[in-house]
């Protein structure tokens, strides 16, 4: 198939839209705080995943950086479910904890399912509680899901309105791909949700305004399956090994790589999300974002005066 080339490409810088999202959160928590409330976020880290580790360090230090205290309980693979259910059980009872963060992957001792459905819905600051996910479904005020919200945001910032654009997800996780499906459409996106059963999906994604790529497979997207002048955004974060030349050949070395084939997409597309700098530092901001709106409604909802 042949493909019309954009004469130019734009690219959606998501540091720079966190470092907006941020700056909005740290203003609302100044607020807060002049209220006499300052948001409590609790992350819970088991197991001694390196990536998980790099995610947690920087949640503590982007809350830190907004003025959200911060409670950090790490553990290695020994701790058993029933310890953590009876830590879940605390965090929820604690005053000062309003967002009860529990990094993925958990390890294959712990059933993950029963853990967050073990969150009380009001500080499940993930978006991953059936009450929150079924909100969302029915477009009620709940907490969504980091990662949806911040590709929302970068969609909005870039195409405006998005009122009847045709939004293609390749994905259907319930992390990403679903509540994404969710967002999209409440922003008035026709939404088509493509898996590994669809029936011709390029064709499909051809016909897209908006392509948000979930898969988890390296550079499975590439311009073939984009419209010209399509917007992308690339949620996925893949460790690839790298070739190393020169003195130091043989050596092994990774890199990120997302999901879209970025030098490929980028000849097609109107805009694009870089692995790394793109959706990633999103997530970690609407984190932040989704501490200050729990912390905003738990006080609704203790039937305290509402804070600003
Ligand atoms: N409880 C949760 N667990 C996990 C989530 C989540 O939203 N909640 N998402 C992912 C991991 N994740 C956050 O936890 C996350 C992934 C990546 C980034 C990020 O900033 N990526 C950078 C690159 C970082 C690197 O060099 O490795 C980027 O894309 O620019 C932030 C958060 C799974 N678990
Ligand atoms: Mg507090």
């Amino acid at each position: 198939m042949s493909t019309t080339t954009q004469a130019s490409v734009t690219l959606i810088d998501g540091k720079a839209c966190a470092e907006r999202v941020l700056a909005e959160v740290a203003e609302s928590v100044k607020h807060l705080a002049a209220e006499g409330t300052i948001p409590g976020l609790a992350v819970v880290l088991i197991g001694e995943d390196p990536a998980s580790h790099v995610y947690v360090r920087n949640k503590i230090r982007k809350a830190e950086a907004v003025g959200i205290h911060s409670f950090e309980h790490r553990f290695d693979t020994t701790l058993s479910q029933a310890e953590l259910l009876s830590l879940i059980d605390t965090l929820n009872k604690d005053p000062e904890v309003n967002g009860i963060l529990v990094q993925l992957p958990l390890p294959d001792t712990i059933d993950e399912e029963a853990v967050i459905q073990a969150i009380d819905p009001l500080k499940d600051v993930d978006g991953f509680h059936h009450a929150n996910v079924g909100g969302l479904v029915q477009g009620r005020d709940v907490l969504t899901p980091c990662t949806p919200s911040g590709c929302l945001r970068l969609l909005q910032e870039t195409c405006g309105d998005l009122t009847g654009k045709h939004a293609v997800i390749v994905g259907r996780s319930n992390i990403v791909g679903k509540p994404m499906a969710s967002l999209l459409l409440h922003a008035h996106c026709s939404v088509t949700l493509l898996h590994s059963r669809s029936v011709n999906p390029k064709a499909i994604a051809r016909q897209a305004d908006i392509v948000v790529a979930a898969v988890g497979r390296p550079k499975m997207i590439d311009a073939s399956w984009l419209k010209p002048g399509a917007v992308v955004i690339d949620v996925g974060i893949n460790r690839v090994e790298q070739a190393v030349d020169g003195e130091n050949k043989g050596e092994r070395k990774t890199r990120l790589v997302g999901d879209v084939d970025f030098a490929s997409a980028s000849q097609v597309a109107k805009a694009i999300t870089p692995v790394p700098g793109g959706v990633g530092p999103m997530t970690i901001a609407y984190l932040m974002q989704n501490t200050v709106a729990a912390t905003k409604r738990q006080h609704r909802q203790a039937g305290q005066p509402a804070l600003t």
